[in-house]
């Protein structure tokens, strides 16, 4: 594949070779239905994986089990099993079926269905279910599938309409149940609360099952999100070929420069579709995840026309898949990738979830998809048994993949993360309650679930809105509407702006009012299902984004201006020069313009637009300097206050904060100052310090599970509020959703990493893949990309010689 690249410009940073694995079977459980047993071996199941096993007899036995196993290991079996044997042997074991997206609900449903076991009456109930047979599912069905938010919406906001299939509920499988993090997985969190204490209500207690892609402490995470103690399957007894892991960074491009004359590399995507048509041209069963829907089809068309040129006939054997498409789309899809018809296709991650591809010859990434979690369930579809497979990772222009490419084992050996969710957020637990209440008067003992101390002060600001009332019995909800509908589960609430083709009046969507500015403000470019539109007119007073369908060749990139200030600090740590905090912040922002960009990252041009302020209330972790530190003319003799090391977290290679030595091609650093301090003079400050937060921002998602998009930063050579140079990182969603306080709890190896993600760009001032940010409010100026390592080093510097 890198066959006629120089070896000067050889893209490839690192191959790994990783093992296959044979299968480990296990006997069927002896509680399992003979024709429940029968129909899997029909269907090609000889006998269960030992994980498929132990999982199952867990929730045949009535404990709550989480089974996090690897992609493609078979991981539905482990609940198919114990639901159909009870319904299968006529027992009254209805069961509730949850998945994070309508496509992968229906594919189980549908997997279930061919089956065909005698005394199962499986059923969706969704948005797109017709009304006249919802009343037909809830009289009849056993096993209901649907998705978090037609729970909340449809089933317990009319709980008493389910009565008879609540009474008998015994098991709820919450699917991909990784996927439910940050502010969505809080809901989630609290409305399986709402779930259990609804299904109490009717005299049930379902076990919970739960299935993830492999992620670190499952039993843990499962537990925060239902609320009860689960056990944990993670021994993945199915087989696996041999992988070979390729880590590739596409090389600068002489030709072009983007914002402030930086260079640019060659974009993944335009990599990706070179890459993917040598694979074809190989006879590989190739797929490449790409970020974006217009990412996919692009690189689909790049790589067909790449083919054409070879021969006519191969370019017909890749397709791009993106969301949207029918079951029956995407069926003919994954049959012609088994068969060999397509031998490319590109999508998004709508292939991520839900799909029976697996044993491909290749996968290739294009960018970090955000989590390691999704970077091993999409290399996981590479790899058959008895032959090798190929995974390609391509690094995206920016922080976070320049760091991965240059450290691998920050890819390829860290434990999987933990989904971060925080069900005590208020934004978050004010709605739920509301909800609760109106379900079910609350009382006292009941508290605890919702998070005891928390819940109880949420309540009483409840009732201050007169919206309940307490009695001694409990609280008590006082309107004859439901809240249910103004309560969105995938954002913090208010009314969502709708976006409107103007000429169709088709409604294409809803956004979250506190990112509309940022998503759909004129003149944006607006993505729904892989059609492209452009945004006429916002108004934020209707709640009306207008559009029209426009498919133009560039992309636009909202700029704002924020300002911050802290409301309260709940944690704060000295280290000499150095201080660490976390807490509680206002973020005010506003949408000045917007850039418009060609795929390659050329920028085209700025209109600037006038928006009005938008405020949230968030938590945010920060870290201010010394004026002396920042000089570097005092450091050795600065008073230590005794502070503590934070980080204790250990990360892998990553948490180790070691720094390799600046290379050549670092920063050069300034004479004359004090060994640890940063030497800077108060001009570079500013520059310095702004293209170390855009760096940080670019790296949290590394340690908390986010993406760079969740959250937002401020960095000020002099804050009114510290009193000093600070560097602010805060969360994007109204009370938070933990990514500050992780920031906070790794703050070594995530400052060690940004460092290190800066020093490995190989660009002498500053580019996208280390210090310059996509959403910068200031067009990327001021930027000191060698300020930036000064300030981190002296940092670091001090967190470690005056931690404890
Ligand atoms: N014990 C088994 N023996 C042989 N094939 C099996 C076994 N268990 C499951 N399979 C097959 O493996 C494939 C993957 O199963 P399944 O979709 O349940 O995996 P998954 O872990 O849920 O996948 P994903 O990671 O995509 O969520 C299916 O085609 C299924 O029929």
């Amino acid at each position: 594949m890198t066959a006629g690249i120089p070896s000067r410009e050889n893209p490839v940073t690192h191959v790994a070779d990783l093992p296959g694995r044979a299968a480990g079977h296990a006997e069927w459980p002896s509680w399992a239905d003979p024709a429940v047993v029968a129909a899997l071996r029909d269907c090609g199941v000889a006998a269960p994986w030992a994980h498929q096993a132990e999982a199952a007899s867990h929730a045949y036995e009535g404990r709550h089990v989480v089974v996090s196993t690897g992609t493609a290991s078979g991981k539905s079996l482990a609940y198919q099993l114990p639901v159909l044997s009870r319904l299968a042997a006529g027992e009254k074991a209805n069961a509730l079926y949850l998945s994070p997206t309508k496509a992968l609900g229906a594919d189980q449903l549908r997997s279930v269905s061919s089956l065909d076991v005698p005394g199962v009456r499986a059923a969706s109930f969704d948005g797109d279910t017709p009304m006249a047979e919802r009343d037909w599912v809830r009289a009849h069905a056993n096993w209901v599938f649907t998705n978090p938010d037609m729970l909340h919406r449809g089933i317990l906001s009319a709980h008493g309409r389910w009565a008879s299939f609540f009474r008998r509920l015994s098991c709820v499988v919450v699917d991909e149940c990784h996927s439910y993090r940050g502010v969505f997985g809080s809901h989630v969190a609290l409305l399986l609360r709402r779930l259990r204490r609804v299904a109490e209500h009717y005299g049930a207690s379902p076990v919970f099952v739960l299935a993830s892609a492999t992620t670190a402490s499952p039993a843990s995470f499962a537990s925060r999100l239902t609320g009860v103690p689960c056990v944990a399957v993670t021994e993945d007894a199915s087989p696996r070929g041999a992988r070979t892991v390729a880590l590739w960074e596409p090389p600068l491009l002489e030709e072009l420069t983007g914002e402030n004359g930086a260079p640019v590399r060659r974009s993944a995507g335009a990599e990706t579709s070179r890459i993917l048509a040598d694979l074809v041209l190989e006879g590989a069963r190739s797929l490449a995840f790409i970020r974006s829907r217009r990412g996919a089809e692009l690189a689909a068309l790049g790589a067909r026309r790449i083919l054409s040129e070879v021969d006519p006939a191969l370019a017909e054997t890749v397709a791009a898949y993106r969301s949207g498409y029918l079951p029956e789309e995407r069926r003919a899809l994954e049959a012609a990738l088994l068969s060999g018809r397509l031998l490319g296709v590109a999508t998004t991650n709508a292939l991520e979830l839900g799909v029976d591809i697996a044993g491909l010859d290749a996968v290739v990434l294009a960018g970090y998809p955000g989590t390691l979690a999704s970077f091993w369930q999409q290399a996981g579809r590479a790899g058959r048994s008895g032959d090798s497979a190929l995974v390609v990772f391509v690094a995206r222009d920016d922080p976070l993949d320049t760091y991965l490419v240059h450290h691998p084992a920050a890819l390829l050996e860290r434990p999987v993360e933990t989904a971060v969710l925080d069900p005590a957020n208020p934004y978050v637990l004010a709605p739920q309650l509301a909800c609760a209440v109106a379900e079910l008067p609350l009382t006292l003992s009941e508290l605890e679930v919702f998070g005891g101390a928390a819940a109880l002060e949420v309540l009483a600001e409840l009732a201050e809105q007169k919206l309940l009332r307490r009695r001694s019995s409990g609280w008590y909800w006082t309107s004859r509407d439901r809240p249910h509908a103004e309560v969105g589960i995938r954002g913090t609430g208010g009314e969502q702006i709708a976006v409107v083709e103007a000429d169709s009046g088709r409604m294409l969507g809803t956004v979250d009012p506190g990112s509309a500015c940022f998503a759909v403000h004129p003149g944006a470019v607006y993505l729904h299902q892989g059609s492209s539109y452009v945004v006429d007119e916002l108004d934020l007073e209707t709640g009306l984004a207008l559009v029209h369908a426009e498919n133009p060749d560039w992309t636009t990139t909202p700029r704002e201006i924020v300002d911050i200030s802290v409301l309260s600090t709940q944690e704060k740590q000295d280290f000499g020069g150095v201080s660490v905090c976390l807490g509680e912040v206002a973020v005010t922002s506003q949408v000045v313009g917007y850039l418009r960009r060609r795929p390659s990252g050329e920028v085209l041009d700025h209109t600037p637009l006038d928006l009005p302020e938008q405020s949230l209330r968030t938590r945010a972790v920060w870290y201010t300097v010394s004026a002396e530190l920042l000089g570097g003319t005092a450091v050795d003799g600065v008073a230590g206050t005794g502070g503590h090391r934070v980080g204790t977290e250990s990360a892998g290679p990553v948490g180790t904060g070691e720094e390799t030595p600046a290379s050549g091609r670092g920063p050069a650093r300034e004479g004359g100052r004090t060994p640890g301090g940063a030497g800077l003079v108060p001009a570079r400050v500013p520059g310095a310090l702004h293209a170390a937060e855009h760096a940080a921002i670019g790296l949290l998602p590394l340690f908390a599970t986010c993406d760079r998009w969740d959250i937002g930063g401020v960095s000020t050579a002099w804050h009114d509020d510290t009193g000093e140079a600070t560097v602010f990182v805060h969360d994007g969603h109204p009370g938070g959703a933990g990514f500050a306080e992780r920031g906070y709890a790794a703050i070594v190896p995530w400052l060690a990493a940004t460092r290190e993600a800066i020093v490995s760009c190989e660009c002498p001032t500053g580019c996208p893949s280390c210090v310059q940010s996509p959403k910068c409010g200031n067009g990327n100026d001021p930027l000191d990309k060698a300020g930036a390592v000064a300030v981190l080093e002296t940092v670091l510097g001090a967190l470690r010689q005056h931690g404890s």
